[in-house]
This record gives structure tokens, sequence and C-alpha cells, in this order.
């Protein structure tokens, strides 16, 4: 999506601030309220009381906080979403003056049609009703809830009774019921704001013309946790088991020290006994909570991948010819397979085990303040040291994956090409060679690999040091407050429970941030990828209605055209060239005088820098036709074709969307002269070819390839002529195929002998990228040019093959 700078003082941000101040506010208040009072806030917690009980409002506060914050993001990005709709389809259409358009009425009625036809409206406006309703619904319990406690501090007075709620929890109430009746005014504006702010995102997009409106976004956490929305419903479910399993955690040493209190104050076991039965009730629903949690959050991460890996592999292989100019398959497959397995645990399972230690380390400390302020205090100062250090660890950890993925890729290309390439290898007995290449590759990941160890293991074991000095202090201390017979023995217990569970979390989360920065090294290159606009769109542009409108001739008209990867070199220049219908024309001339790019400029590889190409006898621009439908109706057999691993059957029948019956693909193999050698199979037409079709010659290779052309019955044929040599029979063989492919066919050839430069309705002879001579074959034969000392070259030699390749 474009950037769009947005004010920093919006509406959504305040929200945002005000329900994240009022969950900050409300949990100071209560653990400082509750380490004052003498009411015990866990008595609170296990016997609620509605008039009696704070920790209600707290926690009321905190969910209302999460829920409105997410509504909230949601809300705004919805909008942000039809603004930036409206605006592309106003950029599209230029039925609206730009520069007029950015503050009048028409960008807010543009923005209604829009809301009113898109399914985000829809949901946008769910999700704003439901805002409305959780901060109505909180407004209305915290202001029942004032009325009771208010009635009581009355009659209290009045009767002269004990105050049912001590001063600090009465302030709680009503700083609450100021936050909750903020927030419900803000959710009543939600609408009017929305709006406005629709209407800003809209007007700013149509501002900015001179920058294309595209979906590129920065590489950030929040974009890593956004690959996992789609598997929201399972981490939704994953976390509510997670918030059991992590409640079983927080109050589990509350009971441990219980029991350790029970079976040193009393004699009879049987508290003690009712203790342990708790216990065990309480572990047991922790782990199953945990085993759920860790199966959600797998499977999720498993989708996540799963569906990540068919993302990149469709960015990839809808990307243009030009990417592959420059990229290696080696690389993108180690994209494909090795990045986005970093990739899984850390927008899944790392969520989870943030999530988990995060809340333990909250649930503990508050549990930790209510049973022993001056205690805890000592555990708190640790903290800020520990989490500052995580930071810059993360920081250097992302850094260090990103070139450790990008090593690996590079060790993976050398694999990749030295295993394609075997029979070369081997037959120039380099595989030393090749081995001592991948050696240094692996090497130097080998070395990233040793550093990411060395600082992950440093890393841990400080936080260890930190943790277990901790936890020694807290026993030194703890242990004082015992002897001085100021906490019980069962306090300490529990309370040194609490530090382990602390200092085990804060090392898990550590490792846990750590793993997530490495995921985010590793993701920058996956989204690049994903985020890589292709040059030439597959599936766009215009699909002509009318079969006839391309009868298989096309012109070049003054066409110029150099490679992407090589812009100074200019391929062709002014190329003017016909192909009528029905007519052979047979492209001749030296090596690299730019043949085979007339053929990449029809099949729509790349676009020309200069001049058109136009189709049909409508002269459709190629730039406008849809390229699927364009390779619909060309076909090209190359001068070394392509298999792939499949069978002889699935080879023919290749790119075919429909079920082809294989009466027509015997028809063309006959057509082709390939159905005896393919009967003479033991499995026939279902014989695997072998990797890249290693298991064919040469000349059946090609059989298969023109009877796979056939098949296709194209309105425009490309042929590019073997030359390398095929035994008399197998070319004979060849010839004829192809001689009955072009029979009644708009053909153009790369040609190679002087049979096929003779039968040719017309020659072309290009020479460093131009046209430079150009007619039938006795025609070119009586001038003294290029082509006829092309041909002398040949009868001289007595070969058949007429270029200079
Ligand atoms: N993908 C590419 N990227 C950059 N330059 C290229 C690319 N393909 C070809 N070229 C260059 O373009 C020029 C024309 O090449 P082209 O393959 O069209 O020649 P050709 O006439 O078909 O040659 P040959 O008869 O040997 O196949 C050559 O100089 C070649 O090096």
């Amino acid at each position: 999506m474009l950037q769009i700078k947005l004010p920093s003082l919006r509406y959504s941000n305040v929200f945002r601030f005000l329900v994240i101040f009022d969950m900050i506010i409300l949990t100071i208040m209560w653990i400082i309220g509750s380490s004052i009072d003498e009411k015990s806030e866990l008595n609170q917690i296990i016997k609620f009381h509605f008039t009696e009980s704070i920790f209600d409002i707290v926690f009321l506060s905190s969910f209302k906080a999460l829920i409105l914050f997410i509504l909230i993001s949601e809300i705004e990005s919805s909008c942000y979403k039809i603004a930036i709709n409206t605006a592309n389809q106003v950029k599209k259409s230029q039925s609206v003056d730009i520069s007029s358009s950015t503050n009048t009425d028409d960008t807010e009625s543009l923005i209604d049609t829009q809301q009113n036809s898109n399914g985000d409206n829809s949901v946008k406006k769910y999700l704003q009703a439901f805002t409305l309703v959780i901060s109505l619904v909180s407004f209305a319990f915290i202001l029942v809830k004032f009325g009771f406690v208010t009635n009581l501090f009355i009659n209290a007075k009045k009767n002269d009774d004990k105050y049912p709620m001590s001063i600090y929890f009465y302030a709680i109430l009503i700083t609450e019921m100021i936050f909750c009746f903020l927030e419900f005014l803000l959710s009543l504006l939600n609408w009017r704001f929305m709006r406005n702010f629709a209407k800003l995102v809209c007007s700013k997009a149509l501002a900015n013309e001179t920058e294309a409106i595209d979906d590129k976004k920065k590489v950030n956490i929040r974009r890593l946790i956004s690959l996992s929305y789609p598997e929201r419903y399972f981490i939704f479910s994953a976390f509510i088991m997670l918030i059991v399993s992590s409640f079983t955690n927080i109050v589990s040493p509350y009971f441990f020290g219980s029991v350790v209190d029970s079976a040193v104050n009393y004699t009879d076991l049987s508290k003690m006994n009712k203790y342990i039965f708790y216990l065990l009730g309480i572990y047991l629903i922790g782990s199953l909570a945990s085993g759920i949690r860790s199966w959600l959050f797998e499977v999720a991460g498993q989708r996540v991948v799963a569906r990540l890996r068919r993302q990149v592999f469709n960015a990839i292989i809808k990307s243009d010819i030009t990417f592959f100019d420059t990229s290696r398959t080696g690389e993108l497959t180690s994209r494909i397979s090795s990045d986005t397995q970093v990739l899984q645990s850390a927008v899944t399972t790392n969520i989870s085990m943030f999530a988990r230690y995060f809340l333990q380390i909250i649930g503990s400390i508050i549990f930790m303040f209510s049973l022993e302020p001056s205690l805890s205090g000592l555990l708190i100062g640790v903290i800020p040291i520990i989490s500052l250090l995580t930071v810059q660890y993360g920081r250097y950890l992302k850094k260090l994956k990103k070139k450790f993925q990008d090593e690996l890729a590079a060790s993976s290309v050398v694999a990749e090409e030295t295993i394609s390439s075997m029979r070369t290898v081997r037959s120039f007995a380099a595989e030393g060679k090749m081995s001592k290449e991948y050696e240094i590759n692996i090497g130097k990941s080998f070395d990233i690999g040793k550093k990411l160890a060395v600082a992950q293991g440093g890393f841990m074991g400080f936080v260890g040091m930190i943790s277990g000095g901790a936890l020694a202090l807290v026993l030194w201390y703890g242990g004082k407050l015992v002897h001085d017979k100021k906490i019980s023995t069962g306090i300490l217990a529990s309370f040194l429970m609490y530090t382990l569970q602390v200092a085990m979390a804060f090392a898990f989360l550590s490792s846990v941030y750590g793993d997530f920065m490495q995921a985010l090294g590793a993701s920058q290159r996956i989204f690049e990828l994903l985020d890589r606009d292709p040059l030439i769109k597959l599936n766009s542009g215009i699909i002509p209605a009318d079969e006839d409108s391309f009868d298989g001739s096309i012109e070049f008209e003054k066409v110029d055209f150099s490679y992407p990867t090589r812009p100074q070199s200019q391929v062709l220049s002014n190329v003017c060239l016909k192909i009528e219908k029905g007519k052979t024309i047979a492209l001749v001339g030296p090596s690299g005088g730019g043949k085979s790019t007339i053929f990449a400029l029809i099949e729509r590889f790349y676009d020309p820098l200069a001049g058109s190409i136009t189709l049909g006898p409508r002269n459709f621009d190629l730039k406008s036709i849809n390229t699927n439908w364009l390779h619909s109706k060309i076909a090209l057999v190359s001068q070394e074709p392509v298999l792939f691993g499949g069978t002889i059957k699935e080879n023919i029948s290749f790119g075919l969307n429909d079920e082809i019956d294989t009466e027509q693909i015997i028809e063309v193999s006959k057509l082709a002269n390939a159905h005896d050698f393919i009967i003479n199979f033991e499995k026939g037409y279902d014989t695997v070819v072998g990797e890249k079709g290693i298991r064919l010659s040469g000349g059946q290779k090609q059989r298969i390839a023109i009877a796979r052309a056939l098949l296709v019955n194209p309105k425009l044929l490309l042929l590019d002529e073997a030359t390398s040599a095929l035994d008399s029979e197998s070319e004979h063989l060849v010839q004829e195929a192809i001689e009955r492919a072009m029979k009644d066919r708009t053909v153009c050839v790369i040609a190679h002998r002087l049979s096929t430069v003779r039968n040719a309705d017309r020659v072309i002879v290009l020479e460093n990228g131009q046209i430079v001579e150009q007619g039938t074959h006795e025609e070119l034969c009586s001038i003294d040019g290029i082509y006829k000392r092309l041909v002398l070259k040949q009868l001289l030699s007595k070969e058949t093959v007429i270029n200079d390749s």
C-alpha cells in the first residue's frame, strides 16, 4: 500500500492511547492499592464479591483495552483500504480531476460509493457496532457497580459500619468510570472520525500524482505477524488455551505455598490433602490446555508456511523473464524451502510463547506483590537490565540471520547448478572443483552460524546468571524475613517458585525474541519476492472476443530493443517486419544477430524499447493483449526442447488446461513421427522421460516438442531449427514432422537448413540487430550480399547448416 504519511494525532491513536493508558493506570493502582490495603487481593480473587472485589474492574479494563485496540486498528485499516481503492479507481478512470477533487465533495461521494459496494465496508460496520457495544457494556457495568458500592458507602456511614471497599479501591472505581465514559464517547464518534480519516487518506493518495499506488510495505514485526492473519481462528483458540495454562501456572505456586504452610502449621493433614487435590486439578487442567495450545499453534504454523510457500512460488513463476535473467535457480529454491521454514515458528509458536511468558511474568509479579512487596522490589530491579540487553541482542541476531540465509542461498546455487548439470560436470571431471566451491560457500554460512551460536549461548548464559543471582538474592532476603518471623515459610516457598517462574519466563522470552528477530532477518528476501511487481503482468490485458482477431499475422514497426540486463548494447534497431497470414518467414543471419530476440519479443517475454508490435488484421498492440491468451495462440518449438520429468503423455499435453483425450495425443504424435518410437517403449505414452527428458534422444525430444506444438494448434508457429547434427534417419523424421507442422499455418522459422529457406515465402537476413536483406531465396541469391555468402559457404563445405552458428 502506498505509504501515506498520516498525522500522529488522529482519532485511532487517541483511542488506542486511551485504552492502553486506562489499562496501565488501573493495574498500577491495583498493585499499589493491594499492597497497602490489609485485605488480601488474593482472597478477593478466590472469593469474588460484586461490591467488595476490585480485580474484576482491572480485568475488565485489560480485556477491554486488548479488544478495543484490535477493533480500532482493524476499523482503521478497512477505512484505509476503502480510501486507497477509491483513489485507485479515480486514478484509473481519470474521470475526476485529481487536483481539484482532493478536497471537494467528490472524494466524499466516491468514498460513499466505494463503501457501499465494498465487502470491507460490511466488516467495518460490524466492527464499529461491536466497538460501541463493548464500550457501552463496560460503561454500564462500571456504573452499576459504582451505584451499588456508593449505596453501601452511604449506608455504612449512616450505620457506622465498615466500608465495603477501601478508599484506594473506590478511587480505582471512579477512575475506571471516567475512562469508560471517555471510551464510550469516542466509540460514538467512530463513524464520523473514520469517515474523515478515509477522506484524508483518499485525498492524500490522489494528491500524490507522481507515485504509483502500490501494495509495497515495510518489513517489520507487524507485517511478519500479519502472515498468520488467515489462521486467526486457530490462533485465537490457541490463545484461550494459553490463557488457561498461564493462569494455572500463575496460581499453582500459591497453592504450593499453601500445601507447605498447612503441613508446617497443622497437625491434621486434611487441609494439606485438600490443597494437594486442588494443585493436582490445576496441573491437570494446565497440561491439557498446554497440549491443545501446542497442537493448535503447530497446525497454524504449518498452514502459514504452506501458504507462504505457495505465495512465494506463485510470485516467482509470475515474474517477468527479466527477473529470471538476473536470478539464480538455487537461490530461489532456497528462498522457498529454507527461508519460509525459519518463519514458520516465528509467526505462530513464537507469538504464543511470547504471550505466554509475558502473561506469566505479569501475573507472577502481581501475585508476588500481593504476597510480599519488598521481596518483589528486588526482582523488578533486574528487569530493565535484561530488557535492554535483549533488544540489543535481537538487533544483532536479525542482521546475522539475514546474512546467514543469503550465504545458504548462495551455496544452494552451487548445489543446484552442479546437480542439474551432472553430465557436464562428470565429463570434465569437475567434481573436485564443484565440491570445493560448495565447501567454500557452505563454510561462509557455517562461520555466520558459529557467530549465531556464540551470541545465543552467551546471551542465554548471561540471562541465566542474572536470573540465578536474583534467585539467590530473593532466597537470602526471604530467609532473613522468615528468620525475623515477618513472613511464613509457605510464603517464601511460593515466592521462590514465582521467582523461578519469572526467571525462566525471562530466559525463554529473550530466546523467543531472538528467534523472532532472526525470522525478521530471514523474511526480508521473502517479502522482496512477494512485493515485486512484474514488469509484464500475466493474465491481464484484453482477450479478443472474436477468435479471428488473430490470424497468425504479426507486424514489427520500427522496433528498438536491448535486454534490461544489458541496456547499453542495442540488440535490435529499427526492425520493420511483417509476417503475413499463412506464410512462412525464415530468419537467417550470423550468430548473435538477434533472431531469437525476435521470437522473445513475439512471445512477449520482453517489451520493445521503441516502436510497436501489432497482431492480426485489427492491429492489436501486443502490450494490450492478455499474455495467457497470446500463448494459447502461439507455439514455440526450440532448438533444444525442454521436457518435464513426467510421462510422455503429460509432456505432449503440457500447458493445456482442458482434459485432452488420448486419441488427440496419438494423432498429433503420428503427425510428429513420434508415435512409432513411443509405442516401442514398454509403457508407451505413460513412459516417464526423466528429469528434463534425459531418458530420450535429441531427435525423440524434438519430435515430442513438435507433437506438443501441434496439439496447441497454434495460429502462429515459431520454430527454431536444430543446429545439432542428428543422424540422417532421425533428421529425416524430424524434418518430415516439421514440414507437416508448418503446413497451412503461419510460421516464422529461424532457419539453419538450405531446404527450409528455399521453401520459405520470404527470407529475412538479420545482422547486428538490423534487417540487412529480405526477399525470396532466388531474389537474395541474385544479389551479392550476406545471404549469398552464407549459402556459398554452406555449399562449399557441403553442409546443410546455413548460419554461422
Ligand atoms: N537474456 C539475455 N540477456 C542479455 N543479452 C542477451 C540475452 N539473450 C541474448 N542476448 C544478447 O543479444 C544478442 C542477440 O542474441 P540472439 O540470441 O537474439 O541472437 P541469434 O541471432 O538468435 O543468435 P544464434 O543464432 O546464435 O542463436 C546477442 O549479443 C546476445 O548476447
